[in-house]
């Protein structure tokens, strides 16, 4: 028997938009067809992605963060694929937790695939979350739209992305399918593709085709990857200089502030809102669980 998760929300940062599932005792079911239903604009709620909201105690990948972070979140990618790491997502999270009262305090720490993330929901609305640190494996691919080819640059946020700097973000063309990249093999697991543009002294705007979701008009692990793919390619490491570095990084849905520090972690800041809530009809679920 699959309990009806009868009570959903929908959320957004920086228009990265999410269905909400609270289900504190993981007793929903969420095969990846039933995920993607409920992601469908036309069919379902819609969104980039689901936010399944589990206490850690009782989910299996993250009974062991159960003494640092009473919540996990379960994350979905809207083809119904399973992600290590979402950063709006993430701070999309706390804000649900917070609005439902789950959290009275401003700092909240949530167990993801990712390892444990420290959100810290402001008083003006911002929410900001400490990402961990970037790897940079040296390997990278070669992206290429439309007959033009560009380096991209691996960098790896808890997920992987795959970060191209162009002159203009029309050449990332239509971002509806995944664009080529070789050698395919850097990627096993897929890949987000990110194309950028300066903007400014450490300031770029992004486009984004999201693993497991086309292009969407934001994505916060992409965008803390191109601020560190920005920050190299300007010649700035924090380690090095010893000072934290910011890049405003522009999304078609908003803007969000990136900050590398010297000991090479980096936190996200930006809007992270709830839009709606409301109850799934129970002949809608039984339709799409059975089938
Ligand atoms: N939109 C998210 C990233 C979601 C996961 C990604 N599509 C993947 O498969 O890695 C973000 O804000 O980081």
């Amino acid at each position: 028997m699959n309990t009806a998760p009868l009570a959903f929300l929908k959320g957004h940062g920086t228009e990265n938009d999410f269905v909400i599932v609270p289900d504190p005792d993981n007793a929903v079911d969420l095969p990846a067809a039933v995920v993607a239903r409920l992601c469908d604009r036309r069919a379902g709620i819609g969104g980039d992605g689901l936010l399944h909201v589990v206490r850690s105690a009782a989910h299996p990948e993250a009974r062991e963060s159960a003494g640092e972070a009473e919540w996990f979140m379960d994350y979905r990618n809207a083809d119904g694929s399973v992600a290590e790491m979402c950063g709006n997502g993430v701070r999309v999270f706390a804000r649900y937790l917070q609005h439902a009262g789950l959290v009275t305090a401003g700092d909240v720490a949530v167990a993801t695939r990712g390892g444990v993330k420290h959100v810290h929901l402001a008083k003006n609305g911002d929410v900001t979350v400490s990402m961990g640190r970037a790897v940079l494996p040296g390997e990278g691919v070669t992206v290429t739209v439309a007959g033009r080819s560009w380096p991209a640059r691996n960098v790896n946020m808890g997920n992987p992305h795959a970060v191209a700097f162009v002159d203009d973000l029309a050449h990332a063309g239509d971002l509806t399918a995944e664009p080529p990249y070789s050698p395919a093999p850097v990627y096993p697991d897929g890949v987000n593709i990110e194309f950028v543009a300066d903007r400014g002294p450490r300031h770029v705007a992004m486009r984004v085709h999201e693993r497991g979701a086309a292009e969407t008009r934001s994505c916060g692990t992409g965008a803390c990857a191109v601020a560190v793919a920005a920050a190299r390619r300007d010649g700035v490491d924090p380690a090095a200089t010893g000072a934290p570095v910011t890049y405003t990084v522009d999304v078609l849905g908003g803007t969000l502030l990136i900050t590398e520090h010297p000991d090479g972690a980096v936190e996200m800041t930006g809007p992270a809102v709830i839009v709606a809530e409301g109850r799934l009809d129970p002949a809608w679920w039984d339709a799409t669980t059975s089938g």
